[in-house]
């Protein structure tokens, strides 16, 4: 196991979004805080873990990963992952189909429109979304978003009919014409499904719960997950009006990300934008808002965005991991004292972003 750090360049500070704190709210506009420590305080690189030795026996080689993942979201809340098993073919033909179905008309795309459906999956166009209300036009990238279903999981749930039935009304948006894309996309699920089971096992770890209690409290069995496969045209000019995707935080656990084309961008506290370019045979992670909850803010849930202005189509796939959707997103007792109570309220995951 190894932790190493790449060489990225930082562009200048934009004091616009010198640091977005989280409020508990989901819908809303994150609030900027005068926050602005120097780079050297913050991180200007992202780090690199081998997470190999998850599938070691030994217990300490387990530990020593986790001890590294937890260095890593504690200081950046974003880092490469290497040694996660994912076939590179399989990666590929996910993006052979992702780009045979964005290659399709319009129209078709748009008869299985995301907000024509019940729980908000399927094809959303250009424009659709504007993650960062302060983008005029919003952002160009076109979607499919999928969820969790028992067929994409390798170790499918038994499920009471009253869970089933929970899980079965989140149903996904496929075209039925394509069976071949829904096949490859829920293989690439099934695959990130059991990579990610195995982090949240080395979260346990690192966060002092141990591997087992996320299993061992039924909190992973039917996994609210979800996954997107995006296309971002190029942009004609570094605009204002326009970006990429605009600037947040993720919804999740933790997100695992492959691209085609540098154009991630990552906030540090000093209110620069470190690159998080794609690089050969890792995955690209971050934490996202639950998990910074459950560890009490001591796991960094980093605002990101993208710009896409290299004058080439650029395909991305993430990942997103929650645990089930009855499960609680709440402070873990090792996270907490008295010295440092909890500053998240508990919710279940169906629950976060609904009350407000
Ligand atoms: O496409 C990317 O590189 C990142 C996408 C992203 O941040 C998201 O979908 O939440
Ligand atoms: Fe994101």
């Amino acid at each position: 196991m190894s932790t190493t750090t790449t060489t990225t360049s930082t562009a200048p500070a934009e004091p616009k979004y010198v640091y977005f704190s989280y409020e508990g709210t989901f819908s809303g506009r994150r609030l900027v805080s005068p926050s602005s420590p120097s780079d050297e305080q913050s991180f200007t690189q992202i780090p690199i873990v081998d997470i190999s030795s998850l599938s070691s026996p030994s217990p300490s080689a387990r530990a020593d990963v986790a001890h590294a993942l937890a260095l890593a979201c504690e200081r950046v809340g974003f880092l490469y992952i290497t040694g996660h098993g994912v076939s590179p073919e399989l990666i590929e033909e996910t993006f052979g189909a992702a780009k045979e179905y964005f290659d399709m008309p319009l129209e078709r795309k748009m008869e299985r429109w995301i907000y024509g459906s019940r729980h908000v999956r399927g094809y959303e166009p250009v424009y659709g979304a504007r993650v960062d209300p302060g983008v005029k036009l919003g952002d160009r990238n076109e979607g499919f978003l999928l969820g969790y279903e028992p067929a994409f999981d390798p170790s499918p749930p038994s499920l009471t009919p009253e869970r089933a039935e929970m899980i079965g009304q989140w149903g996904n948006n496929f075209p039925p014409d394509l069976p071949e894309f829904r096949a490859k996309l829920g293989t690439y699920h099934a695959e990130l499904l059991k990579l990610s089971r195995r982090l949240m096992r080395a979260f346990g770890l690192a966060l002092g719960v141990g591997e087992g209690y996320f299993d061992e409290m039924g909190q992973m069995d039917a996994p609210n997950t979800a996954m997107k496969v995006i296309h971002y045209p190029p942009q004609e000019v570094d605009s204002a009006d326009e970006t990429g995707i605009g600037a947040h935080t993720d919804f999740t656990c933790f997100t695992l990300l492959q691209t085609t084309l540098p154009g991630l961008e990552v906030l540090n506290a000093g209110g620069h934008w470190v690159q998080a370019p794609p690089m050969p045979g890792t995955f690209i992670m971050n934490v996202g808002d639950f998990l910074m909850r459950m560890s009490n803010g001591r796991f960094l849930s980093t605002v990101h965005r993208v710009k896409n202005v290299l004058g080439e189509d650029r395909y991305s796939i993430p990942f997103f991991f929650n645990t089930n959707l009855d499960a609680p997103v709440e402070v873990l007792k090792t996270c907490q004292s008295p010295e440092n109570p909890p500053k998240y309220p508990t919710e279940l995951v169906g629950e976060v972003g609904n009350s407000s």
